[in-house]
């Protein structure tokens, strides 16, 4: 495994057009090896674009990407990274062990096929055929694939789409027990969960640009936020033009609900400057917030200047 000293990944101003569209827009990254980062965002974010651009895979229009010092494709050449990618790259007739062999014929030094298979959980499945293994069963000799060349970097793009629960445990089990040896793993996922139970670091992308990039715990603080209920005389109503920033306010019989990323400060504002009474603060819906962050709807802007404002 590779133990340069130099950044895993490093990324500078990465721009990519198709067409009209503005993919990736000035995206700076840089990832120190043994770090693990899920690459968070919604349908359509430039994920995936971001992805192919660090993998060589496509060039970038402006900006650079070195990989432990070297470019994608020399890291390429020398085993230092590979990928699991979402679907493709497996022959149906050959079995488990035998498409690892082959791929690791195709490096000129490579670990054991055996200790491989049994660091992805298929050595028990090792003789059965591909088209007769699962969905998961298949991801996972994607990853035992992608283990062969012993790569500094392990980039997966949503590699546990369409498994079940206990599929995808079981796969991100696995991809963090490897991952504690020292491995860097570079994750792109729609789901705020596995970010937040397999990554040290989320990096947060919506319309190509980063948005938030910080720990698991600093994101789903933000994510999560606060709503603050109190009860106010409503001939005090004007008094909440000077309230600190908050993403909603709503008023409604004499009680007021808040929603807000600093509960604190919008207590302190309300005890020390109305006659606010009655006050509860109450943790929003985690699933709540994913959506807003993470769905196919457009995040409200001030939502995103939020987290730009705290994290980045
Ligand atoms: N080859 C292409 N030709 C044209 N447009 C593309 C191409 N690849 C990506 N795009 C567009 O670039 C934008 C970013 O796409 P990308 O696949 O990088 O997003 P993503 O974050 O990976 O999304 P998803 O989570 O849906 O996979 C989208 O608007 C997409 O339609």
């Amino acid at each position: 495994m590779t133990t340069a000293s130099v950044p895993a990944v490093h990324a500078a101003g990465l721009h990519k057009s198709f067409g009209k569209v503005h993919a990736v827009r000035g995206l700076d990254l840089t990832v120190q090896p043994g770090e693990v980062v899920a690459f968070l965002g919604p349908n359509g974010a430039g994920k995936t674009t971001t992805i192919d651009m660090i993998l060589g895979l496509s060039a970038p229009d402006q900006g650079s990407v070195s990989i432990f010092g070297h470019t994608p494709r020399g890291a390429i050449a020398r085993g230092q990274v590979a990928a699991v990618m979402q679907t493709g790259g497996l022959l149906r007739d050959i079995t488990v062990r035998e498409t690892v062999q082959l791929n690791a014929a195709m490096f000129d030094s490579s670990r054991p096929v055996d200790e491989v298979l049994a660091r992805a959980g298929i050595l028990e499945i090792a003789d059965r055929k591909v088209e007769k293994c699962s969905g998961g069963q298949q991801q996972r000799l994607r990853f035992a694939m992608a283990l062969v060349s012993d790569p500094g970097l392990l980039i997966l793009d949503e590699p546990t789409t369409g498994m079940d629960v206990a599929g995808r445990r079981d796969f991100w089990t696995a991809i963090r027990t490897d991952a504690q040896r020292g491995r860097t793993v570079i994750f792109a996922t729609h789901y705020l969960e596995e970010a937040d139970a397999y990554a040290d670091r989320i990096v947060l992308v919506r319309q190509g640009s980063i948005v938030a990039d910080g720990t698991a715990a600093q994101i789903k603080n933000l994510a999560s936020g606060r709503t603050v209920k109190a009860s106010l005389p409503a001939t005090e109503r004007g008094l909440l033009a000077g309230m600190p920033p908050v993403e909603s306010m709503e008023y409604d019989g004499g009680r007021l609900t808040v929603r807000t990323g600093d509960s604190d400060a919008v207590v302190r504002y309300l005890l020390n400057n109305t006659g606010a009474h009655d006050v509860e603060v109450a943790a929003n819906n985690l699933e709540e917030a994913f959506v807003a962050l993470t769905g196919d709807d457009a995040v409200p802007e001030s939502r995103s200047i939020t987290l730009e404002g705290d994290l980045v």
